[in-house]
């Protein structure tokens, strides 16, 4: 069995929809199951600024897929939930980043595990130590709890 993180973020539509749904779909996969979910957080975009506020969260999943068969599992979901990949950093019915995947490091030309730019991104570090405070970065053996450096705009949204 596999651990596996998952980032999700949505700041399009009826975003707390998008959020529970693609959870769900990740869920009713018979080959993954969500263990543990974090709460909901709103957060200001970065990257691309001119957006709307996302909402954020993380989960944690047991699953039986490899990483690239997981991504597979992802990429359907969000086309699902209507994801159009027009501007590359600009706003999505629903994202799905795999952060982390047991204490592997993966690198290939479609997937890198732990997820390239997640110590950068209090919206990801802040719901991740919030279901595992212990967890460490598989490539610095850092506790990511010491990477937070606040979360912007930080209000639990349920
Ligand atoms: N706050 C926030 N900013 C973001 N910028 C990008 S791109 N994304 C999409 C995730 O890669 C986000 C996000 O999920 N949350």
């Amino acid at each position: 069995m596999n651990i596996a993180y998952i980032g999700l973020g949505s700041n399009m539509g009826d975003r707390l929809f998008h959020l529970h749904e693609a959870v769900k779909l990740l869920d009713r996969d018979e080959r993954i199951s969500v263990i543990e979910t974090s709460s909901i957080y709103q957060t200001a975009p970065v990257g691309y600024l001119e957006q709307d506020l996302f909402l954020n969260m993380v989960i944690k999943a047991n699953t039986l897929l490899e990483p690239i068969d997981l991504l597979e599992v992802t990429q359907q979901i969000e086309k699902e939930l209507g994801r159009k990949r027009d501007i590359k950093w600009g706003p999505r019915t629903i994202d799905l980043d795999i952060l982390l995947y047991n204490n592997e490091n993966i690198e290939t030309e479609k997937l890198i595990i732990p997820h390239p730019r997640m110590n950068e991104r209090a919206f990801v570090l802040v719901p991740l130590t919030e279901i595992d405070d212990r967890i460490e970065h598989p490539y610095t053996k850092m506790p990511i709890s010491l990477f937070i450096q606040g979360l912007q705009d930080r209000e639990e949204v349920q």
